[in-house]
């Protein structure tokens, strides 16, 4: 069963909490060690940039991170609650309620239109379906006049904005965005990064963004970089330059950036898992 951080109020002060997660594929004489033992622990109502190298494990980070891979050992625990331990379903209905995907390719359904595709995930999810919340949303990413398109009539950087709507419809405490600028322009990276900066700064939901792109990345709070499956680095308050320099040298020392004193503890705990073990916490807020 998932254990939920605060039963009272179902919220928790810490967004994202990974305790040695590693992530093996394949077999014996074909293993590839995407993840090698990362803990970190994000707190509620920040953004956090994933950058590294190719193959460098982010968007595995990511996947066991929202629930949609299970990791071969660690602890992943997203907004207060413990993600191993329950069933297919009960992950799939957590996941429905309190998490939000972005994806590079958008991942629209074209049979349907704009406003069907962002009602869908409230019809997944079993809940009364509110056409007014999910125009609103729509509204709030520019494309309130968009309503009865299909995605294909849209331009690229639009059809994204669809898929941020559709993220947001269900007021997810925690949105993940694997490369959500990878397919766009720059005028259409920008109005994205703007939403997902939105969504935290006032909404106080949490964001993880995997990108390539330092400019991008200068847009969260925080970044993290992955080596080999390993965290590090991290900068606050990145800049695009001050992230291209530190990705120009990952890799030159074991642990670049990382200091002791970022090992602190993290306030919030999930029960059952130690607070303090090995973890990576991020305190920069851009609220
Ligand atoms: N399903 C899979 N089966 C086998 N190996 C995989 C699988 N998915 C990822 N890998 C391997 O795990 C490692 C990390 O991959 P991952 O996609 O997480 O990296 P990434 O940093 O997101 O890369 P990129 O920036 O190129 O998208 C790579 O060596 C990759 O080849």
């Amino acid at each position: 069963m998932f254990r939920a951080h605060d039963a009272r109020t179902g919220a928790s002060a810490e967004a994202l909490r990974l305790v040695s997660v590693r992530k093996v594929y394949g077999t014996a004489e074909n293993q590839v060690t995407a993840l090698d033992g990362v803990s970190l622990s994000l707190p509620a109502g920040t953004f956090t940039a994933v950058m590294g190298p190719s193959g460098s494990g982010k968007s595995t980070l990511l996947q066991c991170a929202a629930g949609l891979d299970d990791p071969t050992s660690g602890i992943v625990a997203v907004d207060g609650a413990e993600l191993s331990g329950g069933g297919e379903a009960e992950l799939t209905r957590f996941r429905r309620r309190r998490i939000g995907f972005v994806f590079q390719q958008f991942n629209l359904l074209d049979t349907l239109t704009v406003l069907e595709n962002v009602t869908l995930p409230l019809r997944l999810s079993g809940k009364r379906v509110r056409r007014g919340r999910a125009e609103e949303t729509l509204a709030r990413v520019g494309l309130g006049e968009r309503l009865r398109h299909r995605p294909s009539e849209l331009s690229g950087g639009q059809q994204q904005r669809v898929a941020i709507a559709r993220a947001l419809v269900t007021e997810p405490n925690v949105i993940f965005a694997d490369e959500p600028t990878g397919a766009l322009d720059t005028a259409g990276a920008r109005n994205v990064l703007g939403l997902l900066q939105e969504a935290v700064q006032a909404y106080g939901q949490t964001v993880v963004m995997v990108t390539h792109d330092p400019v991008a990345a200068a847009y969260a709070g925080s970044v993290l970089f992955l080596a080999d499956g390993r965290l590090a680095g991290r900068i606050d308050g990145p800049t695009a330059e001050t992230v291209a320099a530190r990705m120009a040298h990952l890799g030159d020392e074991a642990q670049p950036g990382v200091h002791a004193e970022e090992g602190v503890h993290a306030e919030a705990g999930v029960r059952g898992i130690p607070a303090g073990v090995g973890e990576f916490p991020v305190r920069h807020s851009v609220r």
